[in-house]
């Protein structure tokens, strides 16, 4: 979506950025001519990642680099041993995407208290103390930075059987908004992105094992555009949020779900409905018209 370059300076660092959607943004980042850090808990993974994207990428004009350094985000320190090889390796900092999460469905009284912390401690907490670092390191050294938080449609909704991490991502989507009403006195901007279904291993395992899988609807028959998200679709939309393009936008939350959130609509869902039933329903409740006039 971006023209060629349109990152070209800017260095992002990308947490979950080894798997996933985290993969699919850095790998379009990059192309933009972004320099990208990304971490994650396990460094095998982020390490065979940054060695695909950079075979992967050689031929590209204008490339950026790619950096992995193992971080959980629930450690301070190891957050900090991040932003501090990030600006060593490349200069600075200019973009945060928080995307890494942890999740899995359940009956939320089958949770033990360490379960449900997990999930939120990933989720929230991991979120704030990256957003902290990042934020007291622009501020400090007068960057005007650019947070974006992956979100999710059910921050807003809420959601059975997800219900630490629709708490943990309510949560984010808070403080996103909060923290833009507070940094923008310093040119930082924060924003969120909320996704509908986009195929990852990550999510799918977790989100829709065997049974549920064969006993649920396939995800992409209950949204309007009749498909599940493509994962370029999400790089444009986050990669535009983490340039400069952006720049008049804080605060907001973009869902980008083909219309899922809409089917809570009460109608919404009678698309099935075919021509002839509608005519048969439009005789009846003009029948109904005439009787309530008589
Ligand atoms: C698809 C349609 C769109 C819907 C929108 C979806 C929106 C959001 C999606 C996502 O966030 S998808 C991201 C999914 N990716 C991940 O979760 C990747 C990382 N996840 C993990 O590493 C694990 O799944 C983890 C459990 C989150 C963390 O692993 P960790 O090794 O740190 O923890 P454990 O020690 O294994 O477990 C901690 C605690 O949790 C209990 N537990 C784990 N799984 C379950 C389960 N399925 N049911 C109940 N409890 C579970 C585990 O037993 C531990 O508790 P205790 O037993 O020690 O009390
Ligand atoms: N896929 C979908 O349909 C949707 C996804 N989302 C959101 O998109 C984002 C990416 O999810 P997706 O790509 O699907 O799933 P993945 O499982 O592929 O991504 C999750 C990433 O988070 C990392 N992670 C987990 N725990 C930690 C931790 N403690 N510290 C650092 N990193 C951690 C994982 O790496 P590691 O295990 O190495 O730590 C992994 O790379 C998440 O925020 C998710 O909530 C939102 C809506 C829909």
């Amino acid at each position: 979506m971006l023209r060629d370059g349109a990152l070209q300076g800017k260095t992002i660092i990308v947490t979950g950025g080894g798997t996933g959607l985290g993969k699919s943004i850095t790998r379009y980042l990059l192309t933009l001519g972004a320099n990208v850090t990304i971490c994650s808990r396990r460094q095998a993974v982020i390490d065979e990642t940054a060695q695909e994207l950079t075979t992967e990428l050689a031929a590209v004009e204008g490339v950026g680099r790619i950096l992995a350094v193992p971080c959980d985000v629930r450690n301070p320190q190891e957050i900090e041993n991040v932003l501090a090889q990030t600006v060593e390796t490349f200069g600075r900092v200019d973009g945060l995407l928080n995307n890494s999460a942890g999740n899995f469905i359940s009956p939320t009284e089958r949770l033990s208290y360490k379960a449900f912390d997990t999930i939120v401690d990933i989720v929230l907490r991991g979120t704030y103390y990256f957003t902290l670092a990042v934020g007291k390191y622009w501020i400090e050294n007068k960057i005007s930075g650019t947070v974006l938080n992956i979100s999710t449609t059910y921050a807003t909704t809420g959601s059975g059987y997800v219900v630490p991490s629709a708490v943990a991502k309510g949560g984010a989507l808070i403080m996103t908004k909060s923290l833009a009403a507070e940094w923008g006195k310093y040119g930082i901007r924060v924003n969120a992105i909320a996704p509908g279904p986009f195929p990852t291993k990550g999510a799918w395992d977790r989100l829709f094992p065997e049974p549920l899988a064969s006993l649920m609807d396939d995800p992409g028959s209950r949204i309007p555009l009749n498909r599940v998200g493509d994962h370029g679709e999400l790089a444009n939309l986050a990669a535009y949020l983490l340039s400069d393009f952006s720049g008049y936008i804080t605060g907001e939350s973009i869902t980008i779900d083909g219309g899922e959130v809409l089917m809570a609509g009460e109608f919404s869902h009678l698309r099935d409905v075919t021509d002839e039933q509608w005519d048969e329903v439009s005789k009846s409740i003009k029948q109904a018209n005439r009787a309530s006039k008589s």
